[in-house]
């Protein structure tokens, strides 16, 4: 039988929502994570440090009892964000990142930054103190294909950002495309990217093929297989500029199978067991635990975790419900479409 120990991974890009829903999914969360970056975009989305602080006292309060997590706080950028609030909550330690979303380019972003130069006084300070910027890198100009809007986003808007403040250390957060591997091979010290569990393992066709299938629609969308494959490349590579950030992000099903669906895709459920057979074909189970427990710990300048997990590969496949029930509705759980035999045990 194989097994595998890892540090106990951290996730760099998570949703967990709030109310029903965050009560719903954050047992999936904890029960192998140590650590998550929390995405702000709730209704209405978190701004200020004390909304940051108010929404971790409630995931806090949601969690299972005896489950220990730390979630990493980040605040949603706006035209409007105050550079000294953001300071305070960057020294506090609080305020782990800030996330930036271009208005409209996904779920709960029209509150996002449509005039970059608005926003340059937090993002100079942001450089000065040396705290992140997390962002969803999407153009979305109505001209550029829905395909190309991650590559169109690197050139006309994050290079010339990157070469306005140099200084700026920039996560770029669930890249899809080989253009996104790329530019941040190419870049020297202050650029990662996070890469997610459902990236590395559909393509395109799983939402269009035989029918529309919404449990696989997410944003970014879904590319080809040619960008699949430099995902699958970079993540098993061990290079350290590149770490596990699920986008798990729950919606419940009558927002998704509907005539305008939202994006999400629902992965804390099995991304470990996910992981471990996304590593495994690709003969890179000696670089799993750089990429969902070492690199994203170093990236954010925290030490990785001293607690342990144990995958085991038994013949017997995992059992995942399909859905997760929350007081809201169902959540559906991301379908890899094939079974998984590693099993997680972190008790
Ligand atoms: N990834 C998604 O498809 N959806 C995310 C937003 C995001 O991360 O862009 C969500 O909040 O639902
Ligand atoms: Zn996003
Ligand atoms: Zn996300």
């Amino acid at each position: 039988m194989k097994t595998l120990t890892l540090r106990r991974p951290d996730d760099w890009h998570l949703h967990l929502r709030d109310g029903d829903v965050l009560q719903a999914v954050i047992g999936d969360t904890s029960r192998h994570f140590a650590r998550a970056i929390i995405m702000p975009n709730l209704v209405p989305p978190v701004v200020t440090t004390s909304d940051a602080k108010a929404y971790r006292e409630r995931i806090l309060a949601a969690l299972p009892a005896g489950d220990r997590f730390e979630p990493l706080m980040t605040l949603y950028l706006t035209e409007h964000t105050d550079p000294d609030d953001v300071e305070e909550g960057g020294k506090s330690g609080l305020i782990s990142a800030v996330k930036l979303y271009p208005a409209g380019a996904t779920t709960n972003s029209h509150g996002g930054v449509r005039d970059f130069n608005k926003a340059m006084p937090v993002l100079e300070r942001m450089a000065k103190i040396g705290l992140p910027l997390c962002v969803h890198g999407e153009v979305t100009t109505p001209e550029v294909d829905i395909f190309d809007r991650e590559a169109v986003f690197i050139e006309t808007v994050l290079d010339p950002l990157r070469k306005r403040l140099p200084e700026l250390k920039v996560t770029m957060e669930h890249v899809t495309t080989a253009d996104g591997i790329d530019y941040i091979k190419s870049s020297k010290g202050n650029l990662a990217g996070s890469i997610t569990t459902h990236h590395l393992i559909i393509n395109r066709n799983a939402i269009l093929v035989g029918g529309i299938r919404p449990h696989y629609y997410c944003l970014p969308v879904a590319k080809r297989e040619n960008h699949r494959l430099a995902l699958r490349a970079a993540a098993t590579s061990g290079d350290a500029r590149f770490f596990l950030g699920t986008d798990s992000a729950p919606h419940v099903d009558p927002l998704k199978e509907c005539a305008c669906g939202c994006a999400g895709i629902y992965t804390s459920v099995n991304t470990m067991s996910c992981l471990a057979h996304v590593f495994e074909d690709d003969n890179a189970l000696d670089k799993l635990e750089a990429f969902t427990s070492l690199n994203g710990p170093a990236w954010y300048g925290l030490k990785p975790n001293e607690e342990i997990i144990t995958l085991e590969k038994r013949d017997e496949p995992v059992k995942f419900p399909d859905k997760r029930d929350s007081g809201a509705g169902p959540i559906t759980v991301f379908d890899p479409m094939f079974p998984l035999h590693w099993h997680v045990f972190d008790k």
